[in-house]
């Protein structure tokens, strides 16, 4: 039987990035909270995702910086990776940040209950046999790596065991052609293992601007991984050789020590009960919601990766759920998520940044009133490199009607990651092209590039 202490204003079910952040702010706001969490604290983003994802990342950078190290006159640099020592040094960093999330939900007076949460009835949870009420309830259960349905797909690993690789293989096959698959593949390349990114189509990360996607593919056809294009798995064997990966044309990739599934994510409701608190799901799995984050039960939310959210990032599912708590609990009527205009990046090597339209979608909605600026060039951090060493930046504006307002901006080159933030506010601002070119350059920067475009 529930006591009082069991009766909450708001249960977050998920401590990850959305359901944190979402409890936190309510709290603030003199809300009576709790998150449920069945795992480590912090969820995909601080366990399997874009934290250790961003360790490896430095790694790689370090080892291409490196690499570099003779063009600058430097001799003797010749590293040597120690596998298990970088990947105790992360989990143990990501050990101290579980430690971090759990002390500042207890000094933000939020509860955490250990515990996998499933409703039994519309305003009742249960977790470890324990029931706890609610006036209101945000899902924020995120998602779980998808794998083909394929002979062989249960061998190999996804973005959760890459993460748990003792060794580095020497020869690997990627799949996917989305975010994960390019990011994996190029860390990997870059520490020293022959990579084979597979992709179904052309090339991967279709989603982007094509020149963003020509950028790439003409890097990693220079510097590696390699790509092996319109390859669709059909089947995954392992032999004593190391695994085969099979074609639907009769191709095969064989000799591989380890396979990489990175072909999507998805929406995780396992045993969450949710026919029981009335909740529908969509065709696909996840939990629509309306522009208010509520889903078809009007006190149940649901925001991150387990909705039809089309950005499933982790500042958007914070983004989402500190608007919600200011708006259900700080008096802010109409605080909500928009989502457009969200900037990304994708850490490749070097990494690629985008926000707003690509060319091909501002053509669909603006047609001839559409105007791009493009620059292409070798940024300094290759000036004195060998001229089959240096890697080319990309850089794209897109522009719309009289006043070329900007609507678009895509970066591939050193650097990318850290320049958008402040180019995707002034987008958010309505600055037009006039705007960046009145802006004075930092010089000698890749950034001032884009406020000196014609
Ligand atoms: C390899 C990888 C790299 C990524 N890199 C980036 C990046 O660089 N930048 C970026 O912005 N995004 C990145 N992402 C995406 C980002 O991690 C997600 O968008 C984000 O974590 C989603 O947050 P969420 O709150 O929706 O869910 P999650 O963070 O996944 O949290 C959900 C939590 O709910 C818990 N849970 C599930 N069901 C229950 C239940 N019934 N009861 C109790 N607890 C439950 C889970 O254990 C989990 O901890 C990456 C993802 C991956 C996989
Ligand atoms: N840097 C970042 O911010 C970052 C990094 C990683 C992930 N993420 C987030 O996580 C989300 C999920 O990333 P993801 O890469 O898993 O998914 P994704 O949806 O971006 O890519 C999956 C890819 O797998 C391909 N695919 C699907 N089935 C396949 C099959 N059977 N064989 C071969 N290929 C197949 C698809 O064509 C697609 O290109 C991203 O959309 C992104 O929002 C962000």
């Amino acid at each position: 039987m529930s006591g009082e202490q069991n009766q909450y204003d708001l249960i977050c079910i998920g401590g990850g990035s959305g359901g944190i952040a979402t409890a936190r702010r309510a709290a603030a706001h003199g809300a009576r909270c709790a998150v449920v969490e069945s795992a480590r604290l912090g969820g995909t983003c601080v366990n399997v995702g874009c934290v250790p994802k961003k360790v490896m990342w430095q790694a790689a950078h370090a080892a291409e910086v490196m690499e570099r190290a003779g063009d600058y006159g430097f001799s003797g640099v010749s590293p040597r990776l120690d596998w298990s020592a970088l990947v105790a040094a992360r989990d143990a960093y990501i050990e101290r940040l579980n430690g971090i999330y759990d002390r500042n939900l207890g000094n933000s007076g939020v509860d955490t209950i250990r515990g996998h949460a499933r409703f039994v009835d519309p305003h009742t949870v249960e977790v470890n046999g324990e029931r706890y009420r609610a006036e209101r309830f945000v899902i924020a259960t995120g998602g779980v790596p998808g794998r083909p349905g394929i002979p062989g797909g249960d061998l190999g690993i996804d973005s959760d065991g890459f993460f748990e690789m003792a060794d580095r293989p020497e020869k690997v096959a990627v799949v996917g052609a989305g975010y994960i698959a390019v990011e994996l593949a190029g860390v990997l390349h870059q520490l020293g293992s022959d990579v084979q990114l597979v992709v179904r189509r052309e090339r991967p990360l279709r989603d982007f601007d094509e020149a963003i996607q020509n950028a790439y593919v003409d890097a990693i056809g220079q510097h590696g991984p390699t790509l092996v294009n319109h390859f669709t798995p059909v089947g995954l064997e392992a032999a004593w050789g190391g695994y085969a990966l099979h074609a639907e044309d009769g191709r095969s990739l064989e000799g591989l020590d380890q396979v990489i599934w990175a072909v999507g994510r998805l929406p995780n409701t396992d045993g969450l009960g949710l026919e029981a608190a009335g909740v529908r799901l969509s065709e696909q799995g996840t939990i629509p919601v309306d522009d208010w984050q509520a889903s078809n039960q009007p006190h149940i939310f649901a925001l991150g990766d387990v909705t039809d959210n089309p950005y499933p990032l982790t500042p958007v599912a914070i983004a989402a759920g500190r608007r919600l708590a200011d708006r259900l609990w700080g008096g802010q009527s109409d605080r909500r998520l928009e989502y457009r205009d969200v900037p990304t990046v994708v850490f490749t090597h070097p990494p690629i940044g985008t926000v707003g339209l690509t060319e091909a979608d501002a053509r669909a909605r603006y047609g001839d009133a559409v105007r791009v600026y493009q620059t292409g060039f070798v940024p300094m951090d290759f000036a004195l490199s060998p001229a089959e060493a240096k890697q080319r930046s990309t850089m794209k504006l897109v522009c719309v009607g009289e006043e070329e307002r900007v609507v678009g901006i895509h970066l591939f080159g050193v650097g990318s990651d850290e320049m958008l933030q402040g180019f995707a506010v002034a987008l958010r601002m309505g600055a037009t092209k006039q705007d960046l070119d009145d802006t004075v350059a930092i010089h000698p920067t890749s950034a001032e590039e884009l406020v000196t475009m014609t």
